[in-house]
């Protein structure tokens, strides 16, 4: 596979004696090189898309699977085969994987981005296997900020260095899943349509933002992230489902007053994170199956794209075979520069998959780019419109403030003296109060200048350089901080925001204008958990919509005020002057005008109240269920409380008890003790009262001592008392015991009887059929003896036989009935003994 890298290689002319730097890498072109790398001209290299390859570390999952390392980063351009050392692939950069984000963005996308503000269409994209590291190469966490916002803080920074333009910055984010586009930053744009234009393919319907900061942007990424397909594989817990596409539209035109006329440069860069190719392994069903497919096929189409981006003469390029080449199809035909990023595993597992994204990324490194800077002078430039409409603005304004002299200067001219006087005085106030109008009417159109304005970005230095700033390659000090351009809390981790030092801007009369305070709110409010975040966030945006509603009414109102006052003069004019159709035709327009704007006054002020109706009644719920949410909480700790004060109470209570206990007897073995000193003392005592008379002491020691005795008497009787409790109980038990045997016995008696009982009529019934046939054979002899006494010898001799046998049989019978009677006479008495030992034992 190699050598047949190697042989396209030579035909795109490339040199590897200037690329291949690894002291361990040779020339393809040299049959008996035993390492075969395939190189790229370093030359060629500007022109062509940056390749670059970032290894991850083993994850978990393969230390504990045994995997061993099957790629690695030889050098800083080669990745090869630890297996197989002759294949390898040369890259502008391949990155190992202790590498950071910051270092893998300065070089492989901080020129793309730098270009964009130049004008030039950028695109950056991650391709891999799933669980590779696209997801955290483009987006990243708090820890390690992705492509992309390191980007958006790129370009706001190139803003803050570029003190001679002034930019427009516009955002979209949106994913392919399933060959289906949707808005990620509008929810109800699902299933948007893909159209061609002379221009390039676009999104029909798509939502675009215009940014302020780049905490505004990354705000809306994060928000958008939220309605991004994300699932979890074999392979990875949160596996990007979707190809996402963020696109930041840049239009920048040249500030100053000489500016007019200049083109505007309009750029998109496109930052992408490609969901990840599926092997067969990732043995997926139903859904992620589903998805599996979608995706692996839009990137099959990706790779030949690519492929046949590489033919000398390609043939058919089939962009439209996907929506996501059809959506690069700009980028990838040359007009732009391009950067492809893709991170792989080192481990032995995936060796297969891996090889295939280094034989993808190096195909890519074939296209060859033209990027150019694309200038416009049309109505896509909204900045050009914000200008214009700036402009218009302005010189009403002034003619607003020249109208106050002109019609004065007008009035002392037309009118007489005596008419002038007349009229200074009829219309002293009537003209304070048209001034105070028109006063109000500026107000109105300052305000709106100031809004456009803001859309607008400058830096706040100031320079007289016409051009774009040199900007090294290498990091730039930046103004503000890693944290703040890590993501708002989403499914992948706890991001922070923090806005500081990042939101200043300029407004055209070059003074500094802060940020929007609501994202310094943010950070106030994230420090205190997601909820209270996304509920600032919530009132916050109501807030500014309601802000937005009223300005827009102010502004109509201030436009009515001015109408008005302009067909007050009018009016007067027609007075003097009825024949005048010219001043007819313009009170007419200015009425209409004025009716038209009124209506939209009323619309405003009903939007005004839904607004703040919604906006109070989202403030209630979210307190009422805060409130709820907080008395659920102090009931359940109360309840806590009120078990821990109970089962305290309890232990108080055992504890009082055991304290009584204790003294009770601790006071019985003093004067137990006291009582056995006083007895061990009784002679010492005896002696004492002998040697020193104290009575009072015998005394007490005498009655210690009956009591003592009487205790004593006590515990012996409680003894003896015990021990014959003790026995009785003892011959309850054996009682209770012979009880429980008695009656065992006596349900096997009965049944033991029953049976003696059936016994006992068999045999009585055995014994009469006994009785019955000898009977019976008693009769036979008897009949035959009296039937004839002439038989002939033969017959009487057999008869004589038969005789024999019969009384034979009689005796047996009888021998038998006898036995039987027998028999029924021993079971009668066994039974009668048992019944009277059962009897006698249940009396027991
Ligand atoms: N360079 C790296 N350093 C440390 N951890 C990394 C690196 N690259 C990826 N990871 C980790 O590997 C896991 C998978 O990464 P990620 O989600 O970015 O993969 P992916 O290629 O986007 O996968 P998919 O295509 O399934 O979405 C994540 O937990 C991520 O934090």
């Amino acid at each position: 596979m190699a050598s047949k890298q190697g042989v396209k290689s030579r035909r795109f002319g490339f040199n590897s004696s200037k690329t291949c730097n690894s002291p361990s890498s040779k020339s393809p072109s040299s049959p008996s090189s035993s390492s075969k790398i395939v190189p790229f001209d370093a030359q060629r290299a500007k022109e062509n898309v940056t390749v670059t390859v970032r290894f991850r570390p083993l994850n978990q999952r393969e230390i504990q699977q045994g995997e061993e390392i099957a790629w690695y980063a030889d050098g800083e351009t080669v990745v090869r085969n630890e297996n197989n050392p002759s294949v390898a692939y040369a890259y502008d950069r391949v990155f190992g994987p202790t590498t950071t984000t910051r270092h893998v963005y300065d070089v492989a996308a901080q020129h793309v981005v730098s270009g964009a503000m130049e004008g030039i269409n950028g695109t950056i994209f991650a391709y891999g296997v799933t669980s590779s590291g696209k997801t955290h190469t483009m987006h990243g966490d708090q820890r390690s900020p992705g492509i992309i916002p390191l980007a958006v803080k790129d370009a706001f920074s190139i803003i803050q260095e570029t003190p001679n333009r002034e930019f427009l910055l516009r955002l979209s984010y949106f994913e392919i899943y399933n060959e289906v586009v949707n808005d990620l930053l509008n929810p109800e744009g699902q299933n948007l349509r893909v159209r061609q234009h002379t221009q390039g393919t676009f999104i029909e319907g798509i939502k675009e933002e215009v940014v302020l900061s780049p905490a505004h942007a990354l705000s809306l990424i994060a928000a958008g992230e939220e309605h991004r397909h994300v699932g979890s594989t074999n392979f990875n817990l949160l596996s990007s489902r979707s190809h996402t596409i963020f696109t930041l539209t840049i239009e920048s035109s040249p500030r100053g007053k000489n500016s007019e006329g200049e083109a505007v440069t309009l750029s998109q860069l496109n930052l992408i994170d490609l969901a990840g190719s599926e092997s067969s392994k990732a043995a997926t069903t139903g859904m992620r199956r589903r998805e599996g497919s979608y995706i692996n096929k839009s990137l099959l189409t990706l790779a030949t794209v690519i492929s046949k981006l590489t033919e000398e003469k390609p043939s058919h390029i089939p962009y439209r075979d996907s929506k996501l080449t059809r959506l690069l199809q700009s980028s990838l035909s040359g007009h732009g520069r391009v950067s492809l990023i893709c991170p792989v595993t080192p481990s032995s597992s995936s060796t297969e998959e891996t090889h295939n994204t280094l034989k993808f990324a190096h195909r890519a490194k074939h296209i060859e780019i033209q990027a150019a800077q694309n200038k416009i002078i049309d109505e896509r430039s909204l900045i050009k419109k914000y200008q214009q409409e700036i402009q218009c603005l302005r010189e009403e304004l002034e003619q607003l403030k020249r109208g106050n002299v002109t019609v004065q200067s007008k009035d002392t001219e037309e009118d007489n003296i005596g008419l002038l006087k007349q009229k200074l005085e009829d219309g002293q106030v009537r003209l304070q109060s048209r001034l105070e109008q028109e006063e109000e009417a500026k107000a109105a159109l300052l305000g709106r200048i100031q809004r456009l304005t803001k859309l607008i970005l400058i830096s706040t230095k100031t320079s007289n350089s016409t051009t774009f700033p040199n900007r090294p390659s290498f990091r730039r000090s930046h103004s503000f901080g890693e944290k703040e351009l890590a993501y708002l809390p989403y499914k992948r981790g706890d991001f922070i925001l923090d806005d500081e030092n990042i939101d200043l801007y300029a407004n055209l009369e070059g003074n500094y204008v802060t940020a929007d305070d609501s994202f310094k709110e943010d950070e106030n409010a994230k420090k205190y958990g997601l909820l209270n975040w996304l509920k600032s966030r919530t009132s916050i945006k109501s807030v500014d919509h309601i802000y937005l509603l009223r300005e827009e009414h102010k502004i109509l109102s201030g436009e009515v005020v001015l109408h008005s006052s302009t067909l007050k003069m009018l009016s007067e004019e027609t007075a003097r002057n009825p024949q005048n159709d010219q001043i007819h035709v313009e009170i007419k327009r200015l009425k209409d005008e004025i009716k038209a704007k009124s209506e939209q006054i009323g619309l405003l002020e009903k939007q005004i109240s839904r607004s703040l109706t919604a906006s109070v009644n989202m403030d209630r719920s979210g307190v009422s269920q805060v409130k709820s949410a907080d008395k659920g909480i102090i009931q359940e700790k109360l309840k806590q409380k009120i078990c821990e004060c109970e089962s305290l109470q309890e232990t108080i209570t055992t504890l009082k008890q055991q304290l009584a206990d204790a003294m009770e007897s601790i006071n019985f073995s003093n004067v137990v003790n006291h009582s056995q000193h006083l007895s061990l003392t009784k002679d010492y005592s005896s002696e004492l009262y002998l040697d020193k008379g104290n009575a009072n002491f015998t005394n007490g020691g005498t009655v210690l001592q009956a009591k003592i005795s009487e205790i004593e008497q006590l515990k012996q009787k409680v003894a003896e008392l015990t021990e014959s409790k003790e026995q009785l109980e003892l011959r309850n038990q054996k009682l209770a015991e012979e009880n429980s045997y008695a009656k065992g016995l006596a349900s096997a008696s009965v049944v033991e009887l029953k049976a003696l009982s059936k016994e006992f009529a068999k045999l009585i019934d055995y014994n009469q059929r006994l009785a019955a046939e000898l009977a019976a054979t008693k009769n036979l002899t008897t009949q035959r003896r009296s039937s004839g006494s002439v038989q002939n010898a033969r017959r009487e001799s057999h008869a004589r036989l038969k005789r024999n046998d019969q009384a034979g049989s009689n005796s047996d019978i009888k021998r038998e009935l006898a036995l039987s009677k027998d028999q029924l006479y021993q079971k009668e008495i066994e039974i009668q003994r048992k019944m009277l030992t059962m009897k006698l034992k249940c009396r027991v």
